[in-house]
C-alpha cells in the first residue's frame, strides 16, 4: 500500500441472506483527496460505507486504513468504536443525528467527551481540579470554535441545534465529526435536501477540510456537488464497481451513462458510438 493511499478496499463482498449487496468490489481512496462513491439507488453505496465504518462486518474482503504515521489497520477486524478512536475514521449519516436540545457549541463538546474524560482521570476530583482537565477543556472549546468558524456557524454557537436550518444542521454534523480529529471523514449524502445556496456553502466547507489534510469519502446523489468537489469518483451498480477515475472520466464513461439511464448492456455499445460521434463533433455529454 503506497503512502498516498489512505483506504484500500479489496474484494469486498456483503451478503444479506440470499442477496449479494456487494460483490467483489475493490477501490482505493487517496490521502488528501475527496473520493465520491456514486451509483443508482440500491447499488450498494451505503453498504460499502457501513462496512468501512464498522456498522456491518463484511462477508468477505479486506479494508485497510493507513494513517499518516504509517500504521495500518484492518477495519473489518476492529470494533466500531475503535474504527473512530484507533483508525481515525469518522462518519455522518443520511438522517441528521444531532442532540437537538443542546446548543450548537455543546454538540461539539460532547463529541470530545472521550478526550475530556481521559484528562479527568475518570474521577470527579479530576473534573474539578486536575490541570490536565482544565487544559483539555480549553483545547476542546478552541477546537469547537475553530470548526464553528469553518462551518459558518459561529454566530449560532449558543442556539439549540434544533433551531438551525437543515443546511446548517448538516454543517454542524460535519463540524462535530471534525472535532474527533479524523484522518478519513465519511459523509453519507451530505448535500441531500440542501438548497443551491446551502450546497455551495457545503462545497466550500468540504474543500476546506480536504485542503487542511483530511481525506474525504462521500456518497452523494447530487451530481453538481460530486462533479464540483471530487478528485476521484467510484461508480457502483448492482454491488460491483463499473467505473473509477476523475469526474470527467466517469461522466463520459458509457457504462456509467447506461447505468444511470437504466439501459440494457447491449445498448452500451450504441451509447459508446453516440459518444464517439459527439466527441468528433467537439461536444461532450
Ligand atoms: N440490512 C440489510 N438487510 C437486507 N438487505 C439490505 C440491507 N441493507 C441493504 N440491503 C440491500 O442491499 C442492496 C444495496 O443497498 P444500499 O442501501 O447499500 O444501496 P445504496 O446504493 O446506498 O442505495 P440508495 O442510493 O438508495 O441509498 C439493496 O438491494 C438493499 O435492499
Amino acid at each position: 500500500m503506497t503512502n498516498d493511499t489512505i483506504l484500500k478496499v479489496e474484494h469486498l463482498s456483503m451478503k444479506f441472506g440470499g442477496l449479494m449487496a456487494i460483490n467483489d468490489c475493490s477501490f482505493e481512496a487517496k490521502r488528501g483527496e475527496i473520493t465520491a462513491l456514486i451509483g443508482p439507488n440500491g447499488a450498494g453505496k451505503t453498504t460499502v460505507f457501513n462496512c468501512i465504518t464498522g456498522f456491518y462486518k463484511p462477508t468477505m474482503g479486506m479494508l485497510t486504513l493507513k494513517r499518516s504515521n504509517g500504521k495500518e489497520f484492518l477495519l473489518e477486524r476492529l470494533r466500531d468504536f475503535e474504527i473512530n478512536k484507533v483508525a481515525g475514521v469518522s462518519r455522518t449519516f443520511q438522517n441528521i443525528r444531532l442532540f437537538s436540545g443542546l446548543t450548537v457549541l455543546e454538540n461539539l463538546l460532547v463529541a470530545q467527551h472521550n478526550v475530556l474524560m481521559k484528562a479527568s482521570g475518570f474521577t470527579v476530583l479530576g473534573l474539578l481540579g486536575l490541570p490536565a482537565y482544565k487544559t483539555a477543556a480549553r483545547e476542546a472549546i478552541e477546537k469547537a470554535q475553530y470548526w464553528l468558524e469553518k462551518a459558518d456557524l459561529i454566530d449560532r454557537a449558543d442556539d439549540p441545534a434544533g433551531d438551525l436550518s437543515y443546511g446548517a444542521q448538516r454543517r454542524l454534523e460535519i463540524a462535530r465529526a471534525m472535532c474527533t480529529g479524523p484522518e478519513l471523514l465519511c459523509l453519507d449524502e451530505p448535500a441531500a435536501g440542501l438548497n443551491p445556496k446551502e450546497s455551495l456553502t457545503l462545497n466550500t466547507l468540504l474543500r476546506g477540510i480536504r485542503d487542511e489534510g483530511t481525506s474525504l469519502l462521500l456518497i452523494e446523489h447530487d451530481m453538481s456537488v460530486v462533479m464540483e468537489i471530487s478528485d476521484h469518483v467510484v461508480v457502483l451498480e448492482y454491488g460491483q464497481k463499473i467505473s473509477d477515475g476523475t469526474p470527467d472520466h466517469v461522466k463520459n464513461d458509457p457504462k456509467v451513462i447506461a447505468a444511470y439511464l437504466g439501459v440494457e448492456d447491449e445498448e452500451v455499445e450504441e451509447i459508446e458510438e453516440q459518444l464517439d460521434h459527439a466527441t468528433v463533433e467537439g461536444g461532450t455529454v
